[in-house]
């Protein structure tokens, strides 16, 4: 390095994520372009109504809410015109300062990993994110390309650790109290967290934890606070979680929350000041539970 270079540390997503939950309360609203949703808002089920579905979301909820997710599924149905449009609202949320969480799943062996760090965290990737949501069922080892190049790009993961889904406890509770699956995930992360935890920042490898999953956590001895990772907790709303269960799933992590909800907001649509009305009372009223 020459000596008037200067090394500069980008700010982790982590950290840039605390920051927003501060500003703007612990809700991530989900842009999750239903057919129902379709009809409810009088758009045709098209790459237009998509465009002009997103968009709205858009204008709603870009400045209004920590995090924006949009869900990739709704995207990949429409083809490269659909892909389009994500592109285009993960470009107009980045130039808002919103933070996006790409909800993909990701998950693969290794080599096909690094590919997909490349399409959503790599710094020019016209499908970039500030995070991406990842699936650790090959092994949490094969997520290392995707977590390493957020690390290194200042961005984050989201990895599924106790889903919302009834379905998934038949998986991620295996191996039981003190060993189950859900358990590895959560130590794995913790270790990936301590650079950050010991800088006193949230780290940037977060978990996917559903806020409908009920005693699951203190059954399964899982110690959520510790891993200082952001807590990304879909249910609520269409799923039957609420708001008062995150207390109940979370207990002491409950700070570390990014609540996500997707129908329960859009279904105040189409109107963006009704769409960002909807989404602000639900901030306030999650920033006052976890307070
Ligand atoms: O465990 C999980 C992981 C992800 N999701 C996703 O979150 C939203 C939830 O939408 P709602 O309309 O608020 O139910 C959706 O995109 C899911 O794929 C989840 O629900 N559970």
């Amino acid at each position: 390095m020459a000596d008037d270079e200067v090394t500069i540390e980008r700010p982790g997503f982590g950290a840039r994520l605390q920051a927003a939950m501060e500003a703007h309360g612990p809700l991530c609203v989900g842009i999750d372009p239903h057919p129902g949703l379709f009809d409810q808002w009088d758009l045709p089920h098209t790459p237009e109504g998509l465009e002009r579905f997103t968009m709205s979301c858009v204008e709603a909820f870009a400045g209004t809410v920590a995090a924006v997710k949009p869900q990739s599924a709704f995207y990949e149905q429409f083809g490269s015109a659909g892909i389009a449009v994500l592109e285009k609202a993960l470009g107009a949320l980045r130039e808002a300062g919103t933070l996006t969480v790409l909800d993909a799943k990701r998950g693969d062996i290794g080599s096909t990993m690094a590919a997909y760090a490349v399409a959503y965290l790599s710094d020019h990737a016209p499908l970039r994110a500030d995070a991406v949501t990842l699936s650790p069922y090959l092994g949490y080892g094969s997520l290392r390309p995707a977590i390493d190049t957020a690390l290194g790009t200042g961005r984050g993961v989201f990895v599924l650790a106790l889903t919302s889904n009834p379905e998934g406890a038949s998986v991620q509770h295996a191996g039981g109290p003190g060993a189950s699956v859900a358990g590895g995930i959560v130590n794995a992360v913790r270790e990936d967290n301590r650079k950050a935890a010991r800088k006193g920042q949230l780290g940037s490898v977060g978990m996917v934890v559903g806020a409908t999953t009920g005693s699951a956590v203190e059954h399964l001895e899982l110690d959520l606070a510790s891993a200082n990772a952001p807590l990304l907790a879909p249910g609520i709303g269409a799923q039957g979680g609420t708001a008062d269960d995150l207390r109940r799933v979370f207990g002491s992590a409950l700070p570390h929350v990014l609540a996500t909800s997707s129908r329960e907001v859009l279904a105040a649509g189409p109107d963006v000041a009704a769409l960002r009305s909807k989404a602000l009372e639900s901030a306030e009223g999650l920033r006052e539970l976890l307070a």
